[in-house]
């Protein structure tokens, strides 16, 4: 039975030396446990630029961090969906800060945050507004960060009017990564998202104004492209504007090169004050945007695990470190020491090896077990690949398909947590149901008799049975137990 090891608890600074300890205990710490060269989809050189990126890998957002500086507050569009003067420590969703950065501030939190997050391998800049726009800031912020931390990987998000005039200083920079928001390739639809641009001096409005921001986006992904820039097209999914649209944008930035296509659910509430919001505009479902993901499956690759982050967000993909580090909790003076960075490095290599070890002998023995159904299963992981967070606990649950091909990753559900110590525990049970709509099974570290009855009542069965496991192991276990003719083989 594979063990817990401490790359998951990720709240407390971690101790790349007792990751090690961690590691000989479960008999797995020298680097003979195999080693990963990255999916079979993609070529080692590839491999080699995103797999310690949490953002452009899934299986990178297990064990790496990022974080994103706020210094970018200006924006050259209005999407329906945005508004960037709502602020709230509490909340998680894009264009939210607590504080915006100029790019001295930006470098000393970068190195305080680098000292104390060893798992920290990419900046990206995400806004608040348009990282091209405020372009001398981002710029500036990049070139003194890179500076201080040369290893530290550089990207940033645009809504794409700008990027075609800093492409040039972009790849000169070695930012290997941009973001470009595409949401529509028909301006009629764009002028349902899009009120308005503000290029080449002047506002233009309607379907001229979607019409350019359409033209700079592809000529910007285009440009990175033939730069050998990765890029991954962000697009929001809008029920009855652009989501069956959404199929043909996939296909028109595969055509154009975009390494990742990432669509992401419309977070849409009156309270934010947005055009959508007062509107009543509705967000999709989960299982509205996974059946849209499973439609376009087959174009560019797809990005499932994106947590719509903060413009400020500190940490592993789904947690926030962000609080911990504002400006007036940073020291007066820091320097940069590599130290904890590069240990935690050579650990997770070695940890990324079992993982992926483990992963192959799941998958073969899923191969031998025949006409079982295809099963979603929701999984409670506080990070670093294993089932090691208790069911109540849970802010969110990483769901997985299950068929005797495999186990595949395909998205998160975001959750109310159960466990309030006090009121409020029905109303988060009732969202949670709701929330893991067409999940069959939820795998735990642990879980209480009443949940687990209630769940039961509501068709979902509940297991803390393969605690600590390996993700995809412990879902291949509990499939295999439940419908094939043995137990899944576990080594690890
Ligand atoms: C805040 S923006 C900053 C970067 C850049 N201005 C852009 O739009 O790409 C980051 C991402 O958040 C997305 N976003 C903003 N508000 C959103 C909302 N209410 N629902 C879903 N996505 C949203 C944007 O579309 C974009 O992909
Ligand atoms: S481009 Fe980005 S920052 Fe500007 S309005 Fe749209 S989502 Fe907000």
């Amino acid at each position: 039975m594979a063990q817990l090891i401490s790359l998951g608890s990720l709240k407390a600074p971690t101790s790349a030396a007792k990751m090690r300890a961690s590691l000989a205990k479960s008999g797995c710490a020298s680097s003979s446990c195999g080693s990963s060269d990255g999916p079979a989809d993609m070529s080692p050189e590839m491999w080699e630029r995103v797999k310690d990126h949490p953002c452009y890998s899934e299986e990178a957002h297990h064990y790496f961090a990022r974080m994103h500086v706020a210094v970018a507050p200006a924006c050259n569009i209005q999407c329906n969906y945005c508004n960037r003067k709502y602020d709230c420590a509490n909340e998680s969703r894009p264009g939210v800060v607590s504080e915006r950065l100029d790019p001295d501030q930006a470098v000393k939190k970068v190195i305080a945050v680098a000292n104390e997050v060893p798992q920290l391998s990419v900046l990206g800049i995400a806004g608040p507004g348009d990282a091209c726009y405020d372009w001398r800031k981002t710029k500036e912020t990049f070139e003194r960060v890179s500076k201080e931390i040369p290893d530290l990987k550089l990207c940033l998000s645009t809504n794409g009017l700008a990027l075609p005039d800093y492409v040039d200083e972009i790849a000169d920079m070695a930012i290997d990564h941009v973001t470009i928001t595409i949401n529509a390739i028909d301006p009629e639809i764009g002028a349902k998202i899009y009120p308005w641009v503000f290029y080449d001096h002047r506002r233009w409005t309607g379907v001229e104004a979607s019409r350019i921001l359409l033209e700079r986006q592809m000529l910007g992904l285009e440009m990175l492209v033939a730069r050998d820039i990765l890029v991954k097209v962000n697009s929001v999914m809008i029920p009855g504007i652009n989501d069956a649209h959404l199929i043909e944008v996939n296909k028109a930035v595969k055509e154009k090169g975009a390494f990742l296509h990432n669509i992401m659910p419309l977070i849409s509430d009156p309270a934010h004050g947005t055009h959508f919001g007062l509107t009543g505009q509705r967000g999709p479902t989960p299982m509205e945007v996974k059946a849209l993901q499973d439609k376009v499956e087959g174009g560019t690759k797809l990005m499932r695990h994106c947590r719509q982050c903060r413009a400020d967000a500190v940490g592993i993909l789904g947690e926030d470190r962000g609080q911990e580090f504002t400006m007036d909790q940073l020291p007066e003076t820091v320097s940069y020491d590599p130290a904890r960075r590069e240990e935690y490095r050579s650990v997770v290599a070695t940890v990324r090896g079992e993982h992926a070890a483990t992963k192959e002998a799941a998958k073969a023995d899923l191969a031998e077990v025949r006409d079982a159904p295809v099963l979603l299963v929701a999984v409670a992981t506080r990070g670093g690949g294993r089932i090691n967070l208790h069911f109540g606990h849970a802010q969110e649950f990483q769901v997985f398909e299950v068929s005797p091909g495999g186990v595949t990753f395909v998205g998160h559900r975001k959750v109310e947590q159960y466990c309030h110590g006090g009121h409020g525990e029905e109303r988060a049970f009732d969202g949670i149901v709701e929330t893991l709509q067409g999940v069959s099974t939820v795998l735990c570290a642990k879980i209480g008799e009443a949940p687990k009855d209630r769940l039961e009542k509501v068709g979902i069965k509940a297991s803390d049975a393969h605690a600590f496991d390996w993700i995809e192991a412990g879902i291949a276990a509990w499939y295999a137990a439940e419908y094939g003719t043995q137990p899944a083989m576990l080594t690890a």
